[in-house]
């Protein structure tokens, strides 16, 4: 098919001793689409995001992104990991651009790629802070920012809200998918929560012991709005994926 931008296929992985891994998983996305991977702990799904981002690469099986094999990380490529992980002695601003400083001085072109960032995931007025000085929301914000400013095709998440509060995480999943769709970036978000895969993603997997069990297309109104969350349909979903969840543990 010509529209899959990233694909896998008969993956395998597992790391030494380890009794869980990722097996035989076959998955595939079209550009510019938001896929969700929910599942215990353990079950396999930072190991799969690693694999996508070319940190580990599989035993056997093939994973392709515009079908080219995925032999390392790449600038194409974002990830954003569940804890900020911002240098503490560097301002909101040199955080955002330090993708671009580990490989050469970032230029007026780059400065101005992040301060728009900054200025749509909220932060204008932050720039000249230190990550100390911000909320744990402010610094998810940032860590989003700074995967997005190499404008990659494809952003990685591994539970990037789980330590916030619900309200934060919430407008920070409104924030997300703005910023995701008006850039056409194609995002792969791994969550615990049923709640939160269904509202961002437009397809829900189940991992359980490294395999996908269940594979949901999200049919609900396009762009979310948070008036879907209390609606009848936004609740059969997560039903739906729940009762999935409990059948495969
Ligand atoms: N660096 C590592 N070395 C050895 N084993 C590992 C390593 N990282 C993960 N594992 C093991 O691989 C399996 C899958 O781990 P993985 O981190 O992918 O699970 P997960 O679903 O992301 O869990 P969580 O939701 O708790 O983050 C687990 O059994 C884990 O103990």
């Amino acid at each position: 098919m010509d529209d899959v931008f990233l694909s896998m296929r008969q993956v395998n992985y597992r790391y030494p001793g380890a009794a869980v891994g990722v097996d035989e998983v076959d998955w595939s996305m079209p550009a510019g689409a938001f896929h969700c991977l929910l599942g215990r702990s353990g079950c396999g799904k930072s190991t799969l995001l690693k694999l996508a981002a070319g940190l580990l690469l599989p035993e056997s099986g093939a994973i392709m992104i515009e079908g080219q094999p995925v032999r390392g990380p790449g600038l194409a490529t974002g990830f954003v990991f569940q804890t900020p992980t911002l240098l503490e002695w560097l301002s909101v601003i040199d955080n955002v651009l330090l993708p671009v400083s580990l490989q050469r001085r970032p230029g007026t072109a780059d400065t101005a790629r992040a301060r728009v960032l900054l200025e749509q995931l909220g932060l204008h007025a932050l720039h000249g802070r230190y990550p100390r000085q911000l909320s744990g929301g402010q610094q998810s914000r940032v860590a989003i920012a700074r995967a997005l400013l190499t404008q990659p095709r494809l952003l990685l998440m591994d539970e990037p809200f789980a330590a916030l509060d619900a309200l934060t995480r919430e407008e920070l999943q409104d924030t997300l998918l703005a910023a995701c769709r008006l850039r056409g970036t194609s995002v792969l978000f791994v969550t615990h929560d049923i709640t939160e895969a269904v509202y961002l993603g437009d397809r829900v997997a189940v991992m359980d012991h490294g395999r996908i069990r269940c594979d949901e297309p999200v049919e609900l109104a396009c762009p979310r709005s948070p008036g879907l969350r209390h609606s009848p349909q936004f609740n059969a979903v997560c039903a739906k994926l729940r009762r999935a969840m409990e059948t495969v543990q």
